[in-house]
């Protein structure tokens, strides 16, 4: 497995930043979780002074074997070919998000179920036509987890090469909720009823069904010796999943701000970090899904989302949506007159 060398955050410049967001002209944390938003860039990037370039964000896309039962999602499988297709053309809604606020989006074929060609605007990383459904076998070999962590890695490293520093990650992948949810169980040691929710079904039977699926599947591994994150990964896991994981981590080794989105990025972050835990810091937790488990994996990992929207897509959205207001903690940071350059009296 490759190795990710994740400095850990250097706390020395804490103090000076801490000191410059106080001296702001406002009352001492006016600016609420913006100030702590300043704060974690300024010591991500190790400047008083922090800047963000070339906003990202890569929407990785692959199949789940599990999908073509149709007992988890209610959508069926081709609907990620065709909404890959639909992010080359622009018309989704990662698409407009990212455009309104100047943030280039990538997408990245990391395993979809349909032969794209040579199509312009895709990045070709497909380990194979999707996984393996999880119901029968393992839905992936190790030797693939490996090369999809390795490529997930790639796309981040040429990325911040071209002068980017910070970076969200998407996915697209029909039945990719019942995996996020899969990983959870495991990782977060909880009971499969609360991680498991809705994903894009509107209905109780069709959540009941997928509950019912997801325990034959957890059934059916039982004596696989599922001991560690790599295993979950490789028997539960998305070839998008495990990109986003090796292109996280990557990020956090490049001392990128890391923008996280829903409840599939998530989990793809819950594997990462069990891979280095270092990587946490680098992270920007963006909003907090509508998807039943969302919340409990963001306690889990400590984190304060910045938006409530109920939003539950994916793709990056949360994001895309909460992008501006990590641009306002840097904007205030470096914009603001202190109390000493504008002549304001501080409190007694
Ligand atoms: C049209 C459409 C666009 C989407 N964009 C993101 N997702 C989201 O829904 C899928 C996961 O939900 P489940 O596990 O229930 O299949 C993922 O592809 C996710 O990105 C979409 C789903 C649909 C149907
Ligand atoms: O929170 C998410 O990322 C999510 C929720 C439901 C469906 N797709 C994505």
């Amino acid at each position: 497995m490759i190795d990710f060398n994740i400095t850990p955050i250097n706390l020395e410049i804490k103090e000076k930043l801490q000191s410059k967001i106080d001296g702001k002209t406002k009352p001492v944390g006016a600016l609420g979780q913006l100030e702590e938003l300043a704060l974690q860039i300024g010591l991500i990037q190790q400047s008083t002074s922090p800047e963000l370039k070339k906003p990202h964000i890569v929407v990785f896309a692959g199949d789940h074997g599990i999908a073509k039962t149709g007992l988890v999602n209610p959508y069926p499988q081709e609907v990620t070919f065709q909404m890959v297709m639909n992010f080359i053309s622009g018309g989704a809604a990662i698409n407009v998000l990212a455009k309104q606020n100047n943030i280039a989006v990538k997408v990245v074929d990391a395993g979809v179920n349909h032969d794209f060609g040579n199509l312009p605007g895709l990045v070709n990383a497909k380990i194979a036509l999707g996984t393996k459904n999880y119901l029968e076998e393992p839905a992936m070999s190790t030797e693939q987890a490996n090369e999809a962590i390795q490529m997930g890695a790639n796309i981040v490293e040429e990325i911040f090469t071209n002068g980017c520093n910070v970076i969200g990650f998407g996915e697209m992948g029909i039945g990719n909720t019942s995996s996020a949810a899969l990983i959870m169980h495991y990782i977060c040691d909880m009971p499969l009823e609360n991680c498991v929710g809705k994903g894009t079904g509107t209905n109780l039977k069709q959540q009941k069904t997928k509950l019912q699926t997801l325990k034959k599947a957890v059934d059916k591994h039982k004596n696989s010796n599922i001991n560690n994150h790599f295993s979950i990964l490789t028997t539960f896991g998305g070839l998008e999943i495990a990109q986003i994981c090796g292109g996280m981590l990557k990020a956090a080794e490049k001392r990128m701000t890391i923008l996280v989105d829903g409840f599939i990025t998530t989990a793809a972050l819950l594997i990462a970090s069990k891979i280095n835990p270092n990587i946490l810091p680098y992270c920007i937790f963006t909003h907090c899904s509508d998807e039943k488990g969302h919340r409990a994996m963001l306690e889990f990992l400590n984190s304060k989302p910045i938006l409530h929207l109920n939003m539950r897509l994916g793709e990056g959205s949360g994001a895309a949506v909460a992008y501006p207001i990590v641009l306002a903690a840097c904007t205030f940071l470096n914009q603001m007159a202190s109390f000493e350059s504008a002549g304001v009296s501080q409190a007694k």
